[in-house]
């Protein structure tokens, strides 16, 4: 059993009033989930402060509390760690709690808008593919290896993150991928983390409603990288223009790689179809599943971080052309219509815009591009009308519908995305607030060769109305109309 000072190596203390050779049973920041012997952290939320809980655990049996102020009076043999961040000790004091599993495994962090699960993905796969035993913490899966797990969030809280990686170890894993959520760097669930290496994507509007300015999104994604030690490495995309910004107060060896800037790592592109993408990297032309620019980036990233892992480059270039990326991500749903089905979890106007440019760009103008998108409830209410001008200025008929209205109201929402459509694009739009009924309508509308995108869902096998999940699969509606 591990005692508290054990516990509590590196984390920034203000104080300790009690035992310090205390037994730690078990460790909680939810005062629901305390046992008996157990530490508890203290954490204050956007919604509850967590040390209004402090004399509940203790009721429950908490033996130490870790916050930022302790209340009065707490009944004897209680310990106190005083901390003057308390998320931040959580994340520190997980990582020791679970010893330290950061520590023995290569583990990748990978932040951006969009396409950390396509990256985090590709480099599971392709490492499996190089012989290694491998762990993802994604958006659709968590893997340990070959077995998979459920996954609430893209990042997982302290707690569960080291058990996750302390589990990997365990079965042997040598390297993890896992995407860091803006969230889970601003809360600090990836405190105390050794990462070998940090990947930044790209950034573009989203999340406005957790983190208030872009600047404010900017410096939570730049987080990780101040965080890294001179022993990792931070790869960045510097064909975005905040790429070099997440290099700026770094420790970390820098690397750069673009399709168009100056950069350590490039590629180009030879061929880009509805097929598939054929990519030249240093003068290897290698063929490859994905599809449109973007998984250029991703391809790219993966490549990059494999070469930085010190792979070498034939063995990354051979396991990378059989990787076919994260589920629901440009996923062309198999049908007996002869339409090309798309469901991809576009859920931000950039990502959007990316899909439909590239379908866009790929197609020959004869076919008809129907597209149904909704947006999620309970998130960033400024995506709603810029996704919907985008969705129009692509797409021959627009259905706009429901993603997951959560506690808001869907006809508000789709009120919402309205005022993003031109006049002039008016008589392409429908509204259809019912997902199902969206789609089918969609089927209902083409013929042989044209094209439906059904964006913002993915992988997602529910909707979430009011707090409850109702079994809900874009694929499968999609082949249940088309066959
Ligand atoms: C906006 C957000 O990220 N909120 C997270 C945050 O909630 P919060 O600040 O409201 O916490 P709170 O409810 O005020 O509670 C404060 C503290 O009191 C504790 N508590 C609370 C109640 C109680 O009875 N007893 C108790 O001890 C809580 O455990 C917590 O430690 O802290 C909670 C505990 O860790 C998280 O569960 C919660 O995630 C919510 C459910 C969520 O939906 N998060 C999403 C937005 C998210 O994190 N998404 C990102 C991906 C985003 C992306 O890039 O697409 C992700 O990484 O998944
Ligand atoms: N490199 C990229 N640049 C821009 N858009 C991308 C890129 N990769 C994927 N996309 C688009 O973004 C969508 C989400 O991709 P992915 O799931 O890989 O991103 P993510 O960063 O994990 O998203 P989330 O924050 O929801 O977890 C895809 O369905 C696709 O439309
Ligand atoms: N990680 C993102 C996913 C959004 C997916 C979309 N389908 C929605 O529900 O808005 C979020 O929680 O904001
Ligand atoms: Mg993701």
């Amino acid at each position: 059993m591990q005692t508290l000072k054990d516990i509590l190596f590196g984390v920034s203390l203000q104080s300790i009033t009690g035992n310090r050779e205390e037994e730690v049973h078990g460790v909680a920041f939810d005062s629901r989930k305390v046992e008996s012997g157990f530490l508890f952290v203290a954490v204050k939320g956007l919604t509850v402060d967590g040390h209004d809980f402090i004399e509940s655990t203790i009721d429950k049996g908490a033996k130490i509390i870790v916050c930022e102020k302790a209340p009065k009076n707490l009944p004897k043999g209680i310990t106190i760690v005083q901390t003057d961040n308390s998320a931040k000790a959580l994340g520190i004091i997980a990582s020791n709690f679970y010893g330290r599993p950061s520590e023995n495994i290569k583990l990748v962090g990978i932040t951006g808008t969009n396409g950390k699960t396509t990256c985090a993905t590709l480099l599971f796969e392709l490492f499996q593919n190089l012989g290694y035993s491998v762990g993802l913490l994604s958006t659709v899966e968590n893997k340990i290896n070959h077995k998979v797990l459920d996954t609430s969030f893209t990042t997982p809280d302290a707690m569960q993150l080291n058990q996750l990686l302390a589990d990997m170890v365990e079965g042997g894993c040598t390297h993890c991928f896992m995407e860091v959520s803006s969230h889970a760097l601003v809360q600090n669930r990836v405190a105390g983390i050794h990462f070998t290496g940090g990947v930044f994507t790209n950034i573009s509007h989203d999340h406005l409603d957790y983190h208030k300015t872009f600047d404010e999104y900017i410096a939570a994604k730049k987080l990780l990288f101040d965080g890294l030690s001179s022993e990792s490495f931070a790869l960045v995309n510097v064909d975005d223009k905040r790429g070099m910004v997440m290099l700026q107060n770094t420790k970390a060896d820098k690397h750069r790689l673009g399709i168009r800037s100056m950069a350590d790592f490039k590629v180009r592109i030879i061929h880009n179809t509805l097929q598939g993408l054929e990519l030249n990297f240093d003068g290897v032309d290698v063929w490859f599943k994905l599809i449109g620019e973007f998984n250029a980036y991703n391809l790219l990233t993966a490549y990059a971080v494999a070469i930085l892992l010190e792979e070498e480059k034939e063995d990354v270039l051979s396991g990378l052309s059989t990787t076919s990326g994260a589920s629901g991500r440009f996923e062309i749903v198999e049908n007996t219509s002869n339409v090309m089905a798309i469901v991809d979890y576009a859920h931000t106007p950039d990502a959007l815009e990316n899909v439909l440019k590239t379908i866009d760009d790929l197609r020959t103008k004869n076919e008809m591009l129907v597209t149904v998108v909704g947006c999620g409830g309970d998130r960033d209410k400024t995506k709603r009308p810029k996704m919907a001008e985008i969705a129009a200025r692509f797409s021959d008929k627009i259905i706009l519908t429901s993603d997951n209205p959560r506690t808001e109201d869907p006809q508000q929402i789709l009120e919402d995305m309205k005022v993003g459509i031109p006049k002039s694009k008016e008589r392409n739009v429908m509204i259809i607030s019912d997902r199902k009924e969206a789609i089918r309508t969609a089927c209902n509308l083409v013929s042989d060769q044209d094209i439906i995108l059904v964006a913002g869902k993915g992988h997602e096998t529910y909707q979430e109305i009011n707090g409850v999940r109702n079994h809900f699969d874009d694929r499968e509606i999609l082949k249940e109309q088309l066959n």
